[in-house]
This record gives structure tokens, sequence and C-alpha cells, in this order.
């Protein structure tokens, strides 16, 4: 097989950082393709099989349309074969099969002509291949993959057929579908990760001489070790020749890609993987994590895919809205989490040099970002970060003005899960260091139920030590609390915004922002700035009046509206 003349930047060195790499490195060019050779020794296909496996997991059932879509950017995204579908499962999976062989199996839809294989599966029955060669036959490079187990338990219980009738059934049906014209049949050994090492061997053996011309051998229900994979993929190379070896290995105890890279080094030059690690049960190998580890530890695995990693979020994303099985935040490389960090020694590191917790690019797969994005401010965030966020923010700060702003930041840190640009916009203030407390929350009742009306009674002081009680009633106990307030402190105000976080747990604390403005028909200001307060408790009313008091004291100080003025 040619290779593309694409550059290739791949490779770290081994030194452990960040790997960039050009777009569809090496990617074969089609023309020149023959299903059962690869020129290149290190180069692995992918066959993304997201739109069969991977729409085997329940309720990922997705329309020929967005099938269609999914299949266009698998193209982009370079992989070699297209698995699309179980076409004698129903109308719908031959219509969407058939739809992408004739469009995306047909046309290049990128710049250097790349033109996916189009496969789809079938049992080992005449029917079944039929209707799989009617569906993709219409594809430039068609393939059909038919399957049948080879393990004891699968050929006892499921099938309830001898070893020689299983041999005898592969054999024909991988022989039937060449006669028709199919010169690119697959054979897949289901459950051959639990089958017997002898008999496998002579199956896969009789298979290549009836024309198959990859040979899959699955990890159907996921309970190879990584080790015992690679010495099965390295014994199958061993005893057979004439054909590429396959992996397709589940997940079922979280070894899918695992098992996946130990079979590519073992000698598989065909990797099944569907996007997101979607499939049957736990999943499939998720091509994501295949395909970047390939590339970011090619010094160490010597391989590479044709894969233009710069489309795989986008794939990710697609994927997750059309099945409605969204990522884990955590999931490697294209979780939320992939490339953030929280913690303080970790942000450091990164705004000093990237390569220090950052293995991958983030731009490699698709995600543009600027130096400091990626930097998640909270609890355990540390003085380097908060800097940079505010230094972002517009607000340069160092010395003991940013010790404060980070003591007070830490405070609020402890009972909150998100930190806005608004939040920390909250914390500064050199303006705080001058702020006078002029009203305090002394004392509040809150009554409510689903009799009368919401109604709160509070006692404030202030700073000269006067103390005045208000009730008031409002159309919740929030709006009650700020009336009451209102009727002690008398400063015209409009509540721009009012935000409230709760902590999960039994005993969770609420977390309260207020964001205020002076009402200029009331009271000259010079221009529309806004006051915000913060207030924490276990009581959501408690800490909404403490977040109000906090916003009208700031606003009070800073316009010199003490209690006296507004009340002269
Ligand atoms: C490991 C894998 O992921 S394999 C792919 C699994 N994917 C799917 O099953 C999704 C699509 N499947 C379907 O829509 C349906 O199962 C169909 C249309 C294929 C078949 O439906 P039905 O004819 O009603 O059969 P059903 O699914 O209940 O049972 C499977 C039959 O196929 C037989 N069978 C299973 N695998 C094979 C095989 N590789 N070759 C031949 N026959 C097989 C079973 O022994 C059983 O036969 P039986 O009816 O004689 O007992
Ligand atoms: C049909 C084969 C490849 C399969 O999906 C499996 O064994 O898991």
């Amino acid at each position: 097989m040619a290779i593309s003349d694409q550059s290739v930047t791949t490779g770290n060195g081994g030194s452990g950082e960040v790997c960039t790499a050009a777009a569809g490195e090496n990617r074969p060019s089609h023309p020149n393709y023959i299903p059962n050779h690869i020129d290149n020794p290190s180069y692995v296909r992918i066959l993304d099989t997201t739109l069969r496996d991977g729409e085997q997991a329940p309720g990922a059932a997705m329309t020929t349309e967005q099938k269609l879509d999914v299949a266009r950017l698998l193209a982009h995204l370079g992989v070699d074969i297209i698995e699309a579908g179980f076409p004698c499962s129903s109308p719908e999976s031959f219509n969407a099969a058939k739809a992408i062989a004739i469009d995306v199996g047909c046309h290049p839809v990128i710049a250097g002509g790349h033109v996916p294989v189009i496969g789809v599966v079938a049992r080992s029955n005449k029917k079944d291949i039929d209707i799989a060669w009617d569906a993709v036959k219409h594809a430039c490079h068609p393939r059909i993959n038919t399957f049948i187990a080879t393990s004891d338990i699968h050929m006892k219980h499921k099938l309830r057929m001898s070893k020689e009738v299983v041999v005898k059934t592969a054999v024909e049906m991988v022989a039937y579908a060449r006669s028709l014209g199919c010169n690119d049949v697959a054979f897949a050994a289901e459950d051959a990760g639990r089958s017997d090492r002898e008999f496998l061997h002579h199956v896969l053996n009789e298979v290549i001489k009836a024309g198959a011309t990859t040979i899959i051998i699955p990890d159907t229900v996921g309970y190879n070790m990584p080790s015992e994979y690679a010495n099965l993929i390295a014994d199958i190379k061993l005893n057979t020749s004439g054909a590429i070896i396959a992996t397709h290995c589940h997940n079922d105890l979280g070894f899918a890609a695992a098992n996946t890279l130990a079979g590519a080094e073992a000698g598989a030059r065909q990797l099944e993987v569907t996007i997101n690690g979607i499939g049957e049960r736990a999943g499939n190998a998720a091509l994501e994590e295949v395909v970047m580890a390939i590339k970011c530890r090619k010094e160490l695995l010597g391989l590479h895919t044709g894969i233009d990693t710069k489309y795989i979020v986008a794939a990710s994303k697609m994927v997750a809205e059309f099945t409605g099985l969204y990522v884990q935040p955590h999931k490697a490389i294209v979780g939320v989490n992939a490339f953030a960090h929280e913690s303080g020694i970790h942000q450091d590191g990164v705004l000093k040099y990237r390569g220090t917790y950052e293995i991958i690019s983030p731009e490699d797969i698709g995600l543009s970002r600027s130096n400091e994005s990626g930097i998640v401010l909270g609890k355990l965030s540390g003085r380097h970060a908060l800097k940079a966020r505010l230094l972002k923010l517009g607000h340069d700060v160092n010395g003991k003005e940013l010790d404060d702003i980070f003591a007070r930041f830490k405070e609020i840190a402890g009972t909150k899960k998100n930190f806005s640009d608004d939040d920390i916009e909250a914390l500064v203030g050199n303006e705080n260091d001058h702020l006078k407390t002029i009203w305090s929350l002394v004392d509040i009742q809150v009554i409510h139920g689903t009799i009368g009306f919401p109604t709160v009674t509070v006692k404030l002081i202030s700073f000269d030590g006067d103390e005045k009680i208000s009730c008031s009633t409002g159309e919740g106990v929030v709006d009650a609390a700020f009336k009451a307030v209102n009727n002690i402190v008398q400063v015209p105000v409009i509540l721009k915004k009012y935000t409230n976080s709760a902590v999960e747990g039994i005993d969770a604390l609420a977390s309260t922002r207020v964001v205020i403005s002076l009402d200029s028909n009331d009271i000259k200001t010079q221009n529309d700035r806004t006051f915000s307060g913060i207030g924490t408790g276990k009581d959501i009313t408690v800490a909404s009046v403490q977040a109000y008091l906090n916003a009208l004291n700031k606003a009070m100080s800073l316009k010199n509206l003490s209690a006296k003025i507004i009340r002269a």
C-alpha cells in the first residue's frame, strides 16, 4: 500500500512531552488498496465500527441521516474502513449502509481523495451475506465481514453446532461471499479470546484458504488481559499467513484500548474501534484512545495510522449528540476534564510549561485554546493560577494585594464548586480594603409554607450601633427578606443578578451571589457600575441576606452613602 506524501512530524522523541503531528499523516492512497496487504509494515488500519457495534449500545440507535453525517466525519477523520452496519438486521440498517456505500464509499469527501472501505456485517448464512452484498456492493471498496463463534461455550450453548459444522459453515460462507464478486471478505472468529487455540488456528487457516483477506480476533466478552491478548495475536501471526490480523476488543474489564494496543504490538494491523468507545455492554476500544496512544507513544510502539486527529473532538461530540451517550468528564482524550487542571501545583506547572502535566496538545484533537484556558479555579487552586486569571480579567495584582484576594478566594472556595469570571471579579477590590460594614445582620426569622405569604423579619445593626427591625412579605422568602432589608437600609438599588449554588449533601451549604446597581432615578451615579456580594451558609435565606448586605455595604461605602446621610 502506497503512502501519501503528507508530512510526518509525530513523535516526542521519548521525552514524554506534547506530541504534535501533521494532519492525516501517512494516509494510504486508496487506489492502491489491497485487502490483504499493507506495504508499510508500521502502518495500522483503523476500522471504525461506531455505526455497527457502537449502535449495539442500548439506546444508541441512529437515523440514516445521522449515520451519513457520522460516516462523512469518519471519512474526514481518515478511517480506513467504516463498518456501516448489519444490513440484515432491519430495513433502516440496510438503507443506511447502502446510502453510506453510495455516498461516502464512492466520493472523496476530503482533498487528497481518501475514500474509505465500506464494510458490513453478516452472520455465516447466505441470506445475511446476500443482503450485506446488496447494501455495500456500490462502494468503491466494498467489504463483507462474516462471523461465527469459535469458543466451546458459544458453539455448544448458542449455535448448538459441532466444531466440524462451524468450520464447514465458516469456509462455505467466506467462499460464498467471494463468489458474489466481493474481493474483500473479512472473517471474525467470535469469542476468539475464549476459543481453543489449535481449533482457532485451524478455522482461521481454512477461511484464509477460502478467500478471507482479514481475520478478526475478537475478545467478544472483554475477558482477556493485555499480555494474554498479545500472546493470542502473536500466536496467530505465527500460525497463519496471507491475511491481515485485526483486533476487536470489548471493555468488560476496562482493557479494550490496552488489549487493542497489545494486539497491535504483537502484529495486528487492523484495529477495530468506536468513537467514544461506545458499543455492546461496556463498549469497544475507543478510537480516540487507541489512535492518540499510537501517535503519542510512536517512539515506543513504532506504529502510525492515517487518522487526522484534529477531527476527534468533532466526531466525539457528534456521536454523543446523536446517540445520547454523553462521555464522562474524566474520559481520556475527549472528556471535558481531559485538559483541565484544578490543583495549584499542576496549574503552576502548566502555566510555566504545558508539558509538565500535558502529554497531548489539545489542538491536536481539534480543541483550540489560549495559554491560560484549561485552568479551572477551585478549592485546590494556588496563587499562580489565581493571579493568571486576574491578569486575564485586567487586574495585575501582586504581593499583599494578591495574598488578600487569595485568602478571600480560599474562604469561599471551600464551599463553592464552580468559579466564574464574575466570581473572581467579585473578589477583587482594592475597594474592599477601605470598605465599611454599614449594616450587618443580627437576626432573621422566616415564615413560609403552603398557607399564607412568605414573610421575613430581619434585625439589622448599623456601624454606629443603631438596631432596626423590619418585616415584609414577598414573592418568596428571598424576595421578602430583601424587601425587609430595603425598608431599613433605604438605598434605592436595582437587583441585577441573583445566583445560588448549593454544595451537594445532606448538610448542603448555599453559596449566594448578588449583583446590584444604584437606581440612577433616585441617586446620581457617575456610571452604571455594579456591586457584588457573596454569602455562604447552611440556610439559603441567611446566605442571601448576607450577600445582599455585602453588596449594599459596598455600594454605600464607595458612594459615601452612609446610613445617616440616607436617613437625613
Ligand atoms: C458479537 C456481535 O456483536 S455479533 C453482532 C450482534 N448484533 C446483533 O445481533 C444486532 C442485529 N441483530 C438482529 O437484528 C437480529 O438478531 C437478527 C435479525 C440478526 C436475527 O434475528 P432472528 O432471526 O430473530 O434470530 P435471533 O437474533 O433471535 O437469534 C440468532 C440466531 O442466529 C444464530 N447465529 C448467531 N450467530 C450466528 C452466526 N455467526 N452465523 C450463523 N448463525 C448465527 C443463532 O444461533 C440463532 O439461531 P437460531 O434461530 O437457529 O437459534
Ligand atoms: C462480529 C464480531 C467482530 C464482534 O462484534 C465481536 O465478536 O464482538
